[in-house]
């Protein structure tokens, strides 16, 4: 038997079940849940990662959806479990969903939600971040600084990269790929060449426009490319922004050989998903080129680092925290309660995952939808008319 994990309860009488595998920032979620007659569970378990057994054991026996973590293996184990607790409906909070076996959900008939769109600008900004922060050596600055080795100003200290004029390179022009690239082109005014399965329309419309502009205003334009291969935005990017999903695809996308092709001086980010990156082959990459400077939100192993990371003084290191800002994290939590709640109630898909502002808004009610499910078309779920 299933040992018992801790819960804290809203809404005891409510005639759905709803499981979070989390406490989630905010209240709205939990306040629309417990309006449409939810009975809403939070674990409250210390451990940070639950495990596959630990979420059996949250579904028990009646389970209407459960809402969970990026870090949880939703696999067939639990959709299994979930389906025979009677469950139609899962939501990742968060817009990545490698974590989920989409295929089994569908075979059980289980709607599988994610977060899209509300953490575009909130990651794009991390990306941002971490690209400003290793050109310009922030974070073994402030190590310096803090250890009391500044004794006076010196014409060679801490000099990085100049961003204005240079070149950035964005691998997954997507969502939040698209926004970073704005974010580099518009702030720092850089070239774009970018990397997609699919054309980029919108932001290359957007680099022709602000290049017009510059250029009447007498300042040099802004140019992009979308390069033919992954291979030519290595060789000619200054600094690289990983953020593509993580599929077969994309798995070691960066590897020994691919990081041989880029600038001695390059700067690599990667915000997307640890596995992007074969991690072993980038601390010898670091080792190899002091110059080569890398910002990392994500890890191959996560919450581990490969041997020999943490000693580098070319990367930079944060704990996956690209969507944490309140904003984004409570819409997440919202995102992720409605599509739980959508399905419940048997509503239909939103149209366009992309745009789920109206679900945000915290002034008038959401619409009678669930905001993204991905797996929509193959359960056969209507979409929205609204
Ligand atoms: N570090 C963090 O906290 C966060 C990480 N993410 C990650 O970022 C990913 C992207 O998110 P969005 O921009 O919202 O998704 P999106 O679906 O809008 O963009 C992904 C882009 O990658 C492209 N792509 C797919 N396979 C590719 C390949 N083999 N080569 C080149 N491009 C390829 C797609 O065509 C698409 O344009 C998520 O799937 C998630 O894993 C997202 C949010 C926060
Ligand atoms: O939404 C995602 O995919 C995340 O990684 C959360 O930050």
């Amino acid at each position: 038997m299933a040992r018992p994990v801790s819960i804290e309860v809203w809404n005891p009488n409510g005639k759905y079940r709803v499981v979070s595998t989390k406490s989630m920032p905010g209240t709205r979620w939990i306040n629309l849940l417990v309006q449409q007659d939810c009975r809403v569970e939070i674990c409250t378990e210390k451990k940070t990662i639950l495990s596959v057994e630990d979420i059996i054991a949250l579904i028990g026996n009646r389970c209407d959806g459960v809402i969970g973590q990026l870090t949880e293996d939703w696999g067939e184990t639990l959709f299994s479990a979930l389906s025979k607790a009677g469950g139609k409906a899962f939501s990742n909070m968060a817009v990545g969903y490698n974590n989920v076996d989409v295929n089994a959900a569908t075979k059980y008939g289980v709607a599988v939600g994610n977060t899209p769109g509300v953490l575009t600008e909130t990651t794009a900004e991390l990306a941002a971040s971490l690209s400003l922060a290793a050109s310009r050596r922030i974070v073994e600055a402030d190590g310096f600084m803090r250890a009391g080795l500044y004794d006076g100003w010196l014409p060679h200290l801490f000099v990085g990269n100049l961003l204005k004029g240079q070149t950035v390179g964005v691998i997954g022009a997507g969502r939040i790929g698209s926004a970073y690239a704005r974010m580099m082109i518009e702030g720092f005014k850089m070239n774009l060449i970018y990397y997609d399965l699919y054309q980029a329309t919108r932001l290359e419309k957007f680099v022709t426009a602000y290049g017009q502009f510059l250029k009447a205003s007498g300042e040099e334009p802004v140019t992009w490319k979308r390069a033919s291969s992954m291979d030519e935005v290595l060789q000619v990017a200054d600094v690289i922004s990983l953020h593509p999903i993580l599929d077969k695809t994309t798995y070691h996308l960066i590897n020994k050989e691919r990081l041989s092709k880029m600038k001695k001086e390059a700067i690599l980010i990667n915000c997307s998903r640890g596995p992007v990156v074969d991690e072993e082959a980038l601390v010898e990459h670091l080792k190899q080129n002091p110059m080569f400077r890398v910002g990392l939100d994500v890890f191959e192993d996560e919450p581990y680092m490969k041997p020999g990371l943490a000693d580098m003084k070319n990367a930079i290191v944060v704990p996956h925290i690209a969507s944490a800002s309140k904003w984004t994290r409570e819409g997440m939590a919202t995102l992720a309660a409605l599509n739980v709640l959508g399905k419940i109630k048997g509503y239909p898909t939103w149209s366009n995952p992309n745009q789920v502002d109206a679900f945000l808004d915290e002034n008038s009610p959401p619409p009678s939808a669930c905001p993204s499910i991905v797996n929509a078309k193959q359960l056969g779920l209507p979409v929205s008319k609204l």
